[in-house]
Parts: C-alpha cells; sequence; structure tokens
C-alpha cells in the first residue's frame, strides 16, 4: 500500500546492542512510501528536510514537548483466543490450567461471532501497547482461524498466525479427530493466508503443534515434515512445567529429552519458537543452540502459573536468541512493556539464588521486546531498529512534562512523570517501570498509523 513520504522529527531511541542504547535526541527519519526507511539523520536540531526526491512535501510528524520514538514491540508468543481469560487463573498450575480455564474458553471459537468479537480485542489491544508484531497461537478452528488473519491484515498489525493442533490428552469436546485432519486443517489455514496476503507482507502462517503432549510421534513427524517443506515457521512450548516433563519422559521414552522429541520430529530448525524452556537441560541447550532454534520467553505467565523462573542468563551466555512473549493468559498481561518488566524482576529472584550476574538491565529487557524478538521471528533484517531500509514499525511515546508550577495531573499525558533532573537513560528506565499503553502515543506497522490516542492529531 502506498502512503505519503513521511518525515519523524524529534527524538528517537533504539537497542544498539544487547546491553547498550542509541539514543538521539534531536534525530529526523524519513520513511517512503513503501513504508521503508529512506534516511536517518541525528542531531537535526533546526535544520531542514533534505531537498529532492519530493522530501519537500513529506507530511511531518513530531514529537511534541516530551516523549521519543522508538522501535515497535515484538510479542513472540501470545494465544490470542485466551485474551478474556487474562488474570484468571487463580492458584493453577499448567496441566490443571489448561482443563479449567482455557480448553473451554478456546472450544467457544467454534462459533464466529465470538472469534469476531475476541480477535479483534485483541489485536486492537496489542496494538494499542505498542505490539507491532505478534505471533499468535489460534484455536483448532479453521473459520476463526482465518478469521485472525483477516483481522491482523485488516487492522494492520504483522502476525504469524497459527493453526493449534492438538489431538492427544485434549478433551472430547476440544480436540482434532486425527493426525490427518490436524495436517489438513493446518494446510487449509496456510492456503488462507497465502490468498489474503500471497508474499506474507504482514501476515505468515505458522505452523503449530501445541506441545508434545497435545501430539504424537507420527503428527509431530508429519508436522516437521510440513515446516521444512513449505520453509514456514513453527512454533510451540518447551519445558514450561516439572508435571509435563515428566509426563513427555513417560510418553515418549524412545527420545533423550524433551527437545530430543522435536529434534526427531525435524521440528528443531532455525525457524522454530520455543515458548518458556523453563528447565532445560545443559545438553538440550546445547542442541537448541546447535539447531539454532530460538527461544521466547514469557516471565509473567511462568510466575502466574508457577512454572519456574527461566536462566535467561545462562541461555544468553550459551548464545541462544531469545525474545519476550506475553504468553496471555498464562500470562496476565497483553504488554510487552509490562513483560519487560516482568523479565527484569524475575532475573532479579533468579539473582537472589543465583548471583548478581543473572540480573537483566532494562536495556536487555528491551532489547528482548524488540531486535531480540525480531530475531526470534527471523524478520532482523525488516524490524527491530531504525536502520534505513527497515520499515517502519515504530511507536511515539508520550512523557508528561511536570513544570516547576504544575500541582495538578495531567491525565491526558500518561503516568510517566517528568521532573527535568532526568537524563535519558533515567527516562528510559521510568518508562520500563512505570509506563502503559497511556504512554503509547501512535503506532505505525509498515508506515501505516495503526493505533493513535484520543486526541492525537498527525
Ligand atoms: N502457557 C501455556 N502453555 C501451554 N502448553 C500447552 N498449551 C499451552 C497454553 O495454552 N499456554
Ligand atoms: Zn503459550
Amino acid at each position: 500500500m502506498s502512503q505519503k513520504k513521511t518525515v519523524y522529527i524529534g527524538p528517537f531511541i533504539q537497542c544498539k546492542t544487547l546491553t547498550d542504547l542509541d539514543i538521539c535526541p534531536n534525530g529526523m527519519i524519513g520513511v517512503d512510501e513503501g513504508g521503508r526507511i529512506a534516511f536517518v539523520l541525528r542531531d537535526e536540531r533546526g535544520r531542514k528536510i533534505p531537498e529532492g526526491d519530493g522530501w519537500e512535501d513529506a507530511k511531518i510528524v513530531r514529537i511534541q514537548d516530551h516523549g521519543f520514538f522508538f522501535p515497535g514491540f515484538i510479542d513472540t508468543h501470545i494465544h490470542a483466543p485466551q485474551y478474556p481469560n487474562a488474570g484468571i487463573f487463580g492458584k493453577s498450575t499448567l496441566l490443571d490450567w489448561l482443563n479449567t480455564y482455557t480448553f473451554p474458553l478456546e472450544s467457544s471459537f467454534a462459533d464466529l461471532a465470538t472469534a469476531s468479537r475476541i480477535y479483534n480485542r485483541v489485536v486492537a489491544r496489542t496494538l494499542s501497547h505498542g505490539t507491532t508484531t505478534a505471533c499468535y497461537y489460534a484455536t483448532v478452528h479453521v473459520p476463526a482461524t482465518n478469521l485472525l488473519a483477516d483481522i491482523c491484515q485488516t487492522r494492520g498489525q504483522r502476525a504469524f498466525v497459527g493453526r493449534v493442533c492438538m489431538h492427544e490428552m485434549s478433551p472430547e469436546y476440544y480436540r482434532d479427530e486425527s493426525v490427518e485432519t490436524a495436517l489438513r486443517d493446518s494446510k487449509a489455514c496456510i492456503e488462507h493466508v497465502r490468498k489474503i496476503d500471497p508474499e506474507f507482507d504482514l501476515v505468515t502462517p505458522i505452523i503449530t503443534p501445541r506441545f508434545a503432549l497435545s501430539c504424537n510421534t507420527e503428527s509431530l513427524a508429519a508436522l516437521g515434515k510440513l515446516h521444512r517443506e513449505l520453509d514456514l515457521p513453527a512454533q510451540t512450548h518447551i519445558s514450561e512445567n516439572p508435571r509435563e516433563c515428566d509426563l513427555v519422559r513417560d510418553l515418549f521414552p524412545e527420545s533423550k529429552s524433551y527437545a530430543d522429541v522435536y529434534e526427531s520430529a525435524g521440528l528443531l530448525t532455525p525457524k522454530m519458537i520455543l515458548a518458556h524452556a523453563i528447565h532445560l537441560t545443559e545438553e538440550e541447550t546445547a542442541l537448541i543452540r546447535a539447531r539454532d532454534a530460538k527461544i521466547s520467553h514469557c516471565p509473567a505467565s511462568n510466575t502466574a502459573l508457577t512454572s519456574g523462573r527461566a536462566k535467561v542468563r545462562k541461555m544468553l551466555n550459551a548464545g541462544l536468541n531469545l525474545g519476550l512473549g506475553t504468553d496471555v493468559s498464562g500470562g496476565y498481561t497483553s504488554s510487552i512493556l509490562a513483560e519487560a518488566r516482568e523479565a527484569v524482576f524475575v532475573s532479579r529472584h533468579v539473582a537472589m539464588d543465583e548471583g548478581d550476574e543473572a540480573k537483566l538491565s532494562v536495556e536487555e529487557a528491551l532489547y528482548l521486546a524488540t531486535r531480540g524478538g525480531a530475531k526470534v521471528v527471523g524478520l532482523e533484517d525488516r524490524i527491530g531498529g531504525f536502520e534505513v531500509g527497515k520499515m517502519w514499525d515504530a511507536q511515539m511515546i508520550g512523557l508528561e512534562a511536570v513544570g516547576p508550577e504544575t500541582t495538578e495531573l495531567d491525565q491526558s499525558a500518561g503516568p510517566v512523570e517528568v521532573f527535568g533532573k532526568e537524563t535519558w537513560d533515567d527516562l528510559v528506565a521510568k518508562w520500563v517501570y512505570t509506563g502503559d499503553d497511556r504512554s503509547t502515543t501512535a503506532v505505525w506497522v509498515g508506515g501505516r498509523l495503526v493505533h493513535a490516542k484520543e486526541g492525537f492529531r498527525l
């Protein structure tokens, strides 16, 4: 889709490396008609828009007062149909949580009106949190899964949409009938995305065996074959809960480990996203590294379902690629900003047992939320930062400037208050710890405005 050339003027911040931010207080970023970054200029205070190629007629979007542009967030693991259950999990743990809360809700997506209401809501909500790319699990239902792909396309969210395969250890009322129907229905959803987005510019199908316990050796091998033959990404869960790990050991006695179950099926590839990875052994970590499979770290969910504390520092040191996942509704929040905060705090709990090296910094959590996530979904050449040639997948963050005479709250400005003595690093930390979607003034995907806070004018 062609858009007007646009120049974004003001501070921009992005992750340079895992540990370092790139803070540009006076930037100017030109985005072309295709939504691609055409130029990035630094220290542009008071300078003119570059001339030629029609840039002099470009639309201008300026940061007003306090704020900055930041790359859009990437949610590498979220269950779209579970959104109504966000916050509802009691004291359950994974396997009873699935049976009590999750399967009954997911089964209701046989009804398209239900799917339409909830899927529209979750896509709008995640966009409002600055999530420009989401890796969705849908349900077993073909029409509802196709509708989720349509909604992502219409609302303009970059997305991976997976029809869930599950025929074992699943209730009678909600399961694939057989391995054959699971494959047939998965292929139908892939074909639908090919129809609405033939080049997978915005929406990509993703092969989705729910987890080893929902499948068997035969279906995992068949899905692995499809994954490699079609060269499509895949996603599943691994090593989330101790009881789940025991059952995998019992049910797949021929496999050396949980990771080996996926390896034997041909699913452990650079295009596989493994969620959780809490209880991996060193051999499994080495195997995942050797295959370059990716990890979605879901700290809010891991705490809520008392699944455990993923050893993020160990995985990073072992050379694994990690991103963040909200794992709604194992996780209570659909905000990657909140998830970044959870990642920082869970790492502090790990540090209380294992020493300070385990602590993640704000910068590291933001890296996982952007560039790390981009690598996890295989789009590091297109998204995650503000280099020339990348897509303008970005969010405008607004901060409230508290003047010397200001004593009243400005509710419209969002919760992050600037008192004037803060450095840029302080402001980023305040955003991560105290910000929410009220701080997200506007969001773009591929140069298209996909969310704007009430009152925001271009
Ligand atoms: N967190 C989480 N883990 C799972 N393992 C299998 N299914 C699920 C799910 O829906 N959520
Ligand atoms: Zn999950």
